[in-house]
């Protein structure tokens, strides 16, 4: 898991770290390694035209000691002072000694734009005469390639709200460690690709992480594996309790993520058998969830409908000792509050799949610009794993750990997508995998199965469906495990 911490934390790190190094050194490492990307991203340094959008503070102050480094490899560095009055002495100075010049405008020539605005100092998003000068720099016929130093500015660092104007950057090069913006809410894919540069603050980050990132390695090791010894109840058995005559689509879909995770089987009960059987026949179909005979969990909700017939369903459910995954439907029947009792009652496993509408309706405010805040309080208060869908999908746990999936792809902005995700989910903790290991597990899954699918074409949910199997396939082979990337 990739950790990212709050600025707090980063800056309480940074004052521990350097009350052991003499003045400078941090800025130092740190321009060094934001240097050494822009270097690659030129196809030459020599005779580049570089830009560099500085602010007021020390971000401002990296960019600069980055622009001297760069210029001493023969660029043509021009630095825009955003705040002259407060710019980095020092690295100006350093800037000026390499040849390098500042101007109050972006020249007409920006191969490279180095974004040392603001970086996590920052507050509200991009004031004007940032906004104008990036403006000037990139509105242009030639767009140039923008590395951000730190953050790109105008994020809020620690929630990944984007409030106002803000930089839409290539590459985000950021330092000691990675912050919440560069991994949730909106703000993360301004980041562009994030290249991490180590200045020595990891030893000193002592607090807990504000969110986690699931890598290709850690889904990998969390995946059951299967013994030759295996059958279907040592493999796990899913129920999904999903969809209805009305919306018989739902069930289709939900079994179909149940059928592509690794359990042995999967048995359906409701209304919409037939349809199910129609479209699954390996499956085991009942009318009723008292009739399905023996699971390992349940998945509840998604076209279910919230009539009696629903609710009744829904406390069958519940009053198992079983692991549930509530979805949709079953998420909007909690909205009763005998029946939200009945959930927080339970000592069994759950996991909760709100998109945003459902989150408001069940929390009773929309997740606003703290999306891991908003998903942790509702955990908490459900007793549940909150599984918060988005760009980023948020995974919540009552006892306070968040994670962000970084595989999202807007290929999965389309309906049904989150029926094959619950079904997915349930086979993960029938499977016996704990509810949070599930959820991270289903959603970066899900995401890698969407990319997938994109690449033949537009998406429909049973696309997403069907690649679940080569993305499950390919991780589960041996050098999965091995792989770090994501
Ligand atoms: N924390 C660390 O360990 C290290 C930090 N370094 C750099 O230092 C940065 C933090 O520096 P600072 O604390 O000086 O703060 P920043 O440079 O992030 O920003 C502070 C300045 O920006 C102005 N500002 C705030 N919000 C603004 C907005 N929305 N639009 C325009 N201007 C705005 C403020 O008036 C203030 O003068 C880091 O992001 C990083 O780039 C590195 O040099 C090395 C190590
Ligand atoms: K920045």
């Amino acid at each position: 898991m990739r950790p990212a911490w709050r600025v707090a934390d980063v800056r309480a790190a940074e004052e521990a770290l350097m009350a052991r190094l003499p003045e400078g050194t941090l800025m130092q490492r740190a321009a060094a390694g934001l240097a050494r990307r822009c270097a690659l991203l030129l196809e030459q340094v020599y005779g580049a035209h570089v830009t560099l959008l500085v602010g007021a503070g020390n971000n401002g102050g990296d960019a600069l000691y980055a622009g001297a480094i760069l210029a001493r490899r023969g660029a043509a560095v021009t630095a825009v002072l955003l705040d002259p009055a407060k710019a980095h002495e020092e690295g100006l100075q350093a800037l000026r000694q390499q040849g390098g010049r500042t101007a109050d405008n972006p020249p007409a020539t920006i191969d490279l734009l180095v974004d040392g605005i603001v970086g996590i100092g920052a507050k509200g998003g991009l004031r004007d005469a940032a906004a104008a000068a990036l403006h000037k720099a990139t509105d242009r016929g030639r767009r140039p390639t923008i590395v951000a130093v730190d953050v790109p500015s105008g994020v809020d660092v620690d929630t990944g709200d984007v409030p106002g104007k803000a930089v839409q950057a290539d590459v985000t090069v950021t330092f000691g460690c990675l912050k919440p913006a560069h991994v949730v809410g909106p703000a993360a894919p301004l980041a562009g690709e994030v290249e991490l540069v180590d200045i020595g603050l990891r030893p000193w980050l002592r607090a807990d992480p504000a969110v986690l990132v699931p890598d290709r390695a850690d889904i990998a090791e969390a995946l059951p594996k299967h013994r030759p010894t295996d059958e279907k109840y040592t493999r796990g058995v899913v129920g999904v309790a999903t969809g209805s005559k009305t919306y018989p689509g739902a069930a289709i879909l939900s079994t179909a993520g149940a059928l592509a995770g690794p359990t042995g089987m999967v048995r359906y009960a409701g209304t919409a058998r037939q349809y199910v059987l129609q479209a699954h026949p390996s499956v085991i179909a009942t009318d009723r969830i008292t009739d399905a005979g023996r699971v390992q969990a349940w998945v509840i909700g998604s076209g279910l409908g919230t009539d009696a017939a629903a609710a009744t369903a829904l406390r069958t459910v519940l009053a198992t000792s079983l692991p549930v995954v509530l979805d949709a439907d079953a998420l909007n029947l909690l909205v009763d509050g005998a029946m939200a009792d009945l959930m927080r009652g339970r000592n069994a496993p759950m996991v909760l799949t709100p998109h945003d509408r459902e989150f408001a309706r069940l929390a009773g405010e929309a997740p606003g610009p703290d999306r891991v805040a908003a998903a942790l309080k509702l955990a908490a208060h459900t007793n549940a794993v909150v599984l918060l869908k988005g760009d980023r999908t948020i995974v919540a746990t009552p006892s306070g750990t968040a994670y962000a999936n970084p595989t999202g792809s807007p290929a999965l902005a389309t309906g049904g997508t989150g029926d094959v995700l619950a079904g997915l989910l349930g086979s993960l903790l029938a499977g016996g995998l704990r509810p949070e290991v599930a959820a991270v597990t289903a959603a970066y899954l899900h995401g890698l199965a969407g990319r997938e699918a994109a690449r033949h074409g537009p998406v429909a949910a049973p696309d997403v469906a069907a690649a679940l199997r080569p993305v499950l396939a390919d991780l589960a082979s041996p050098d999965a495990a091995a792989a770090t990337h994501k």
